[in-house]
């Protein structure tokens, strides 16, 4: 569905040439959904505005449902739908005649684009919206109505660039809810852009971590985080003493390279480390070990992103424990 090679933008400003995508290797098979993730100014909109014809790329070549985003944009315009930031519904005209008008300019005849419009209103749970202006929508509720104009001409490939920024939890939870359905029920191809951790985490089945305009990673989360080299089990002792002997009793539970002593601290890598600290704790306090606090944590995509570049991607302010990864993961080829 998408095949670009060496995909790069530049823009001069000031005087100066920003790199905003250095080269950019990306492949998504039809009915993926692939999200983007990466800081502020990673690059992750200008290269979906690439792939969307939008701007045309300084460097490299892609091909967005079969065809050429630089030589063939219009036919590749009709294959693909885009949601950008910003909304896309004028403030004055009610929901479904947002839609039907955005059908008609499409080529839809005035009986299709009815039928298209009520067909999307259903399937984001906005019929009951369908009169309203989108001045008096909800954000949530906007994001929908922008979802569905992204999908009057029936692409089979949907770019959502960050749809659920901005929006509440249960907003986002539903916008979410709406996205996999999309998928699931229609088989249409989706690539997003987010700098949500968690959600990318949960919900796409496969992650490009941009940074600094460059593919830094690519696979499903699962394969991301078990690259970091598994769990953390933390514990800190009473004395330096303790944490030799607890260290060592650790090794048993994982392999000695696997476990790092700092002072009275201790961590060990391993495989479920929610099922093996309560067993090491036992064994600690067999053997005469007073431990001061304990807790297991499973790597998160955050940890993924420390490893490869030393600086943590989420947002200040978030409040989910996170723990320092060493392992190498093993970024995309
Ligand atoms: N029109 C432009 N002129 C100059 N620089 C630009 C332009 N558009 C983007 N850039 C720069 O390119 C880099 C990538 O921007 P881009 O918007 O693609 O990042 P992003 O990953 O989408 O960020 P965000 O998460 O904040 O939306 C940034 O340094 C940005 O300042």
């Amino acid at each position: 569905m998408i095949e670009a090679r060496g995909l790069g933008r530049s823009f001069r400003t000031g005087g100066q040439t920003v790199v905003a995508v250095h080269g950019i290797d990306l492949t998504v098979a039809e009915g993926e959904l692939v999200a983007l993730l990466g800081p502020n100014g990673a690059g992750k909109s200008t290269t979906l505005r690439m792939l969307t014809t939008l701007l045309p790329p300084t460097a490299g070549t892609a091909r967005v449902a079969g065809a050429d985003v630089r030589t063939a944009p219009e036919w590749v315009r009709t294959a693909i739908g885009y949601v950008g930031q910003h909304h896309a519904a004028g403030e004055n005209h009610r929901v479904r005649d947002e839609l039907v008008t955005q059908g008609r300019w499409y080529g839809l005849g005035p009986r299709r684009s009815r039928q298209r419009a009520d067909h999307l209103l259903d399937l984001l749970d906005l019929t009951a919206l369908a009169t309203r202006r989108p001045a008096t929508l909800s954000g949530g509720q906007r994001r929908r109505v922008d979802i569905a104009l992204g999908l009057m001409h029936q692409p089979r490939l949907l770019f959502l660039d960050e749809p659920s920024a901005g929006l509440d939890p249960r907003s986002r939870a539903d916008i979410w809810a709406q996205i996999l359905r999309l998928r699931r029920e229609h088989g249409i191809t989706v690539v997003l852009t987010t700098h949500y951790l968690d959600e990318a985490d949960r919900v796409a089945e496969r992650v490009v971590i941009v940074d600094a305009g460059r593919v830094i990673a690519d696979g499903t989360p699962a394969r991301l985080k078990a690259a970091l080299g598994g769990d953390q089990i933390r514990i800190t002792t009473e004395t330096p003493a303790d944490a030799g002997v607890a260290a060592s009793i650790g090794a048993r539970f994982t392999t000695p390279e696997r476990v790092g002593t700092d002072g009275t601290a201790v961590t060990l890598r391993l495989v479920r480390a929610d099922r093996e600290l309560p067993r090491f704790l036992r064994e600690l306090d067999h053997a005469g070990v007073t431990v001061t606090t304990a807790a297991s944590s499973r790597p998160s995509l955050d940890d993924v992103f420390l490893t490869l570049t030393g600086r943590r991607l989420r947002e200040s302010g978030d409040a989910d424990p996170v723990h320092p990864a060493t392992d190498p993961v093993h970024p995309a080829s």
